[in-house]
């Protein structure tokens, strides 16, 4: 029986023919005209049922070793818990070079030139060569040849020169033994939670709950040594986003003769295979990645970290909508080891199940750095007449103060473009995406409107379509337009805008990265990318604007978000001994959330959240599924859900006794990309009671007839 990646939630039977494929091989298999690419998942001696018609495999691809058992039941487990076709499933777990008929070719392992004798190689280069003695001198460190290119396109040439001369060496990437970084002294708190991480046996969840800046990663770099040194695997898993670069290079400074994989959405195909096959034959010790690494199959798998375990990143919200923390979790069951979730701002999920007694929760109340504190925060009011292009007087005046002092200063707005909104000022019209119920975002740099759902773009329109009127005005700011308007307020500083669009290209945001850890940059206009993770030395002012946007959505867990995105931001500050301030500008400061965000403490803003979650029935009191629907109109996405919905009304009685079946509704964003959108929410009190219903309902649900529309349905959504 295979496993194919087709839209059918079933197992094919195939005959071996003249093969002797064993599960978890890969295989190449006749479908209908096409080959395609599957996992053998069973062997079926009685071959009963398919004889006769049934065709057989066409090869076995030996670029891939069988899967493991573990891995292929990890997979059974998502295919069933998210309701999603095995064969998906597996196909979403492999590197994509697998998921094609085509055999991999592994390329060579790479290796590192270095020189044992610098001077001796320079003396054999002419002094005016100038470029050969930049490549030689680098060499003095061991460099891979992707890093020698980056040195001088000649480099590698140069270098097997040199090799063949006798005057460099080559090494196996792995076995080049750098000095490792120090391990820094643990505080108190730091080496209580190392103790008791690397001490755990056996299946152990743990909730790090650190603030901001508290050394959460010197903790895993510290248990991760332990781990590594009896000989095991560690799996440690971050959100998706750009801090890879940085972390990795925390970790491959302190590991340095330990061969490490990333798997994350920055490598190419080939990369990204060659390292998860060192994962899987246990040559890789340490896997570092994102999402979808979770999972990598790893022989001697001893321990797993989820970083950021709050990031809503962990969960896929397309094709099959898994929480990778979730199955981290289960993974970590399964095969008996220790995990450990970490956040300055844990999930109302985790908190929940450290408070219920399920994870031990492992607490750092205080910044790693001696002698630095937590930042200050102010809330400024926003009082139309009072503002300056957007900012209270006060924040202007901070920022002056701060620059004086030769600090940078950091300008959190999660906005990008130039203004949201483009208004005419004599009738009211706006923009709009033609594809989306959804405003038009202005581009002034290139001089377009974008729309942020689906892509759609036009050139700006200079007269008011429906009233003529040419003063057509932008409404709020977002990222250019308050650098546009900084520059102006402080000429000669070095303003340094952060965002989707200004990183696009691949090493944009190293590139940026680098202006602000070497100090050219004074101030940072930044989208969430850059609130989360980094650290900075002499960033000591953080000037939060539109905050107040995350407050009142229709979403239960805005406010958590909001308070995760916040405390992330003010955790920028004031990593170092100068203590940091923080100031939110907003509407609303009579609000219970800023109450609590001013508090600096999570704790109480998060019993307060579970207490309201538990009153309400919300999740993670509740499990949810959600259906959703989309179409043409919004009535055949309707007329879809409502048979779904039937589905579950036609359940045994004691099934669907604790069920809650709400009625469709439209969403939200009501058009998206040109099509309309429904939902269906599924509730129980229990996980277990949601799957079992879910379980029975599927197989009605899977044949009903869809049109011109489609559904699909996501187990534990995070956004409604
Ligand atoms: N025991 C220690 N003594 C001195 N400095 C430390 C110690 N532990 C960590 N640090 C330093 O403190 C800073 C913050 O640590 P780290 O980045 O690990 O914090 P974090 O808890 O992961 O923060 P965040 O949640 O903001 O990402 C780093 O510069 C790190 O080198
Ligand atoms: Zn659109």
């Amino acid at each position: 029986m295979v496993a194919l990646d087709v839209p059918l939630n079933r197992l094919f039977g195939y005959g071996v023919g003249d093969f002797d494929p064993q599960v978890g091989q890969r295989v190449i298999v006749p479908f209908g005209p096409r080959q395609l690419s599957g996992v053998v998942i069973e062997r079926r001696t009685d071959a009963g049922d398919f004889t006769g018609k049934t065709r057989n495999i066409l090869a076995v691809r030996d670029d891939l070793p069988a899967l493991p058992a573990a891995t292929l039941s990890l997979c059974q487990f998502v295919a069933d818990y998210y309701h999603h076709p095995m064969g998906a499933v597996i196909s979403s777990a492999l590197p994509t070079v697998f998921r094609n008929v085509p055999a991999f070719k592994a390329p060579a392992p790479a290796c590192v030139y270095y020189t044992p004798d610098l001077q001796k190689l320079l003396a054999s280069i002419g002094k005016r060569a100038h470029a050969q003695r930049r490549v030689a001198e680098s060499l003095a460190l061991p460099h891979t040849p992707a890093a020698l290119r980056r040195v001088h396109d000649s480099g590698v040439k140069w270098a097997k020169g040199w090799l063949e001369a006798g005057l460099v060496c080559t090494a196996a990437e792995t076995s080049v033994l750098a000095a490792a970084s120090p391990c820094l002294p643990l505080n108190a708190e730091q080496s209580d939670a190392v103790a008791r991480l690397s001490s755990a046996q056996g299946f152990e969840p743990f909730l790090l709950y650190g603030i901001t800046g508290s050394g959460k990663t010197e903790v895993y770099l510290q248990t991760i040594a332990a781990v590594l040194a009896r000989g095991k695997q560690v799996l440690v898993l971050i959100p998706e986003i750009n801090l890879t670069p940085q972390l990795e290079g925390r970790f491959r400074a302190r590991f340095p003769g330990v061969h490490m994989a990333c798997l994350h959405s920055g490598l190419n195909d080939t990369e990204r295979a060659v390292n998860w096959l060192a994962a899987l034959s246990g040559n890789a010790r340490i896997v570092l990645g994102t999402r979808l690494a979770v999972f990598t199959p790893l022989p001697q798998l001893g321990m797993i970290v989820v970083d950021e375990e709050h990031d809503p990143s962990f969960k896929q919200q397309e094709g099959l909508r898994y929480s990778a923390r979730d199955v981290a979790v289960y993974r970590a069951r399964t095969a008996g080891v220790p995990i450990v979730l970490g956040s300055a701002t844990p999930s109302i999920e985790s908190w929940a199940n450290a408070r219920a007694g399920r994870y031990q929760i492992l607490q750092l109340k205080e910044r790693a750095v001696p002698g630095a504190v937590l930042p200050k925060i102010t809330l400024l009011p926003v009082k139309k007449a009072g503002l300056i292009d957007g900012f209270n007087r006060m924040a202007f005046a901070r920022m002056h103060e701060a620059l004086d002092r030769g600090e940078q200063v950091l300008v959190f707005i999660n906005r990008r473009g130039y203004s949201p909104v483009l208004q005419c000022g004599e009738c009211g019209w706006m923009a709009s995406c033609q594809h989306c119920s959804a405003r038009l975002v202005l581009h002034m740099r290139d001089r377009r409107l974008r729309c942020h759902h689906c892509g759609f773009e036009e050139a700006i329109t200079h007269a008011c379509p429906d009233c003529g009127n040419q003063d057509l005005k932008p409404v709020g700011q977002g990222t250019q337009r308050l650098e546009e308007s900084l520059a102006t307020h402080f000429p000669g500083k070095m303003i340094l805008r952060i965002d989707r669009d200004s990183t696009r290209r691949k090493g944009e945001m190293d590139a940026a990265l680098a202006q602000v850890h070497s100090g050219e940059a004074d101030i940072l206009i930044g989208t969430q990318m850059l609130a989360k993770g980094h650290d900075f030395d002499r960033l000591n002012l953080v000037i939060a604007l539109n905050a107040d946007t995350g407050l009142f959505s229709v979403d239960f867990r805005a406010e958590e978000r909001l308070f995760a995105l916040l405390t992330q931001v003010a955790g920028r500050a004031g990593r170092r001994e100068t203590p940091g301030e923080v100031m939110i500008q907003t509407a609303f400061a009579d609000h219970p959330f800023y109450h609590q965000l001013l508090g600096r403490d999570y704790a109480p803003f998060a019993e307060r959240t579970l207490i309201e979650r538990t009153e309400m029935l919300l999740p993670p009191a509740a499990a949810w599924a959600l259906f959703r629907a989309e179409a043409p109109e919004i009535e055949q996405a309707l007329a879809i859900l409502k048979l779904i919905r039937a589905c579950f009304e036609q359940l045994d009685s004691n099934l669907l006794q604790p069920i809650t079946l709400n009625q469709p509704v439209a969403a939200t964003m009501v058009k998206r990309a040109g099509v309309e959108r429904a939902q269906l929410l599924i509730a129980a009190p229990q996980r277990a009671q949601l799957q079992r219903a879910l379980h029975q309902a599927m197989p009605h649900i899977e044949v009903i007839k869809t049109g011109k529309g489609r559904w699909s349905l996501d187990v534990d959504p995070i956004e409604v």
